[in-house]
């Protein structure tokens, strides 16, 4: 086993995330445990409300939890100022939302250049590179267009891009197939099973589809306020 192989992506320890409720708190997550290795997909299934985003955004490092531990790699995240929070979500995770959020006055391309730049590199080293994971994801002829100018599935691949445009070791993912059709979803679902397989990634994917669920290495859901595995 590689060193990078011997410990989690992302290891959620006893997370805990409550939310102030009239003069009580609602208790989201009660000691959620969740670890996800490199090269794996983990499928996130719950019914609406029991507090997959809040997970999301927790391991994601939009929100501190309330007690336990968030560690990216081994790095434990809890007790970060805000500047290296941001510093870790910018290296070490990359986000693919239901609704891509691409900026719409500039073309694919520089939607994937883009969030490289802003992490130093040269634009001749993130141009090829957002050429090649375009090209990967079948858009090698859709380089120069702007989002208002692709299909809904075009704009989600390059969403999916510009995720995995800086190799983070981590990508979150709510719901990123749910605003497509299914044959359209089932076609970004497959780009973006392999693109975590190519780049070694770790994944965890929130989604009511069970469908592409049991398509996943692994099924987890929420059950009071915990992690449980599903079958
Ligand atoms: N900022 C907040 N302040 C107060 N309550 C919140 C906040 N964010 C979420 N909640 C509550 O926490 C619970 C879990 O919310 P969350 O958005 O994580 O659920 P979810 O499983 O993602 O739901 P859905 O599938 O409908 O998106 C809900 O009852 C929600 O109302």
């Amino acid at each position: 086993m590689s060193p990078a192989q011997s410990q989690p992506a992302l290891y959620l320890s006893k997370v805990e995330r409550r939310y102030p409720q009239g003069s009580s708190f609602l208790e989201v997550l009660r000691g959620a445990d969740l670890a996800i290795w490199p090269g794996e997909i983990v499928a996130l299934v719950a019914p609406s409300g029991t507090g997959k985003s809040t997970l999301l955004h927790v391991a994601g490092l939009l929100e501190k939890p309330d007690g336990g531990e968030v560690f990216v790699g081994t790095k434990p995240t809890a007790s970060m100022n805000d500047q290296e929070r941001t510093r870790v979500r910018r290296e070490e995770l990359g986000f693919v939302y239901q609704f891509h959020h691409l900026l719409p006055e500039f073309s694919a391309l520089e939607n994937v250049v883009i969030p490289q730049l802003i992490r130093g590199l040269s634009k001749a080293e993130a141009q090829d590179r957002g050429t090649q994971l375009l090209t990967f994801l079948g858009l090698g002829k859709r380089l120069d267009h702007r989002p208002g100018e692709l299909s809904g599935g075009e704009q989600q691949r390059v969403a999916i891009a510009r995720a995995v445009a800086n190799a983070p070791r981590l990508l979150l993912a709510d719901e990123p197939t749910g605003n497509l059709d299914p044959h359209t979803a089932d076609r970004v679902f497959q780009t973006l099973v392999a693109i975590v397989r190519a780049s070694k990634l770790a994944a965890l994917i929130a989604t009511h589809n069970m469908d592409l669920a049991a398509r996943m290495d692994r099924r987890v859901t929420i059950r009071d306020g915990l992690i449980v595995q599903l079958p």
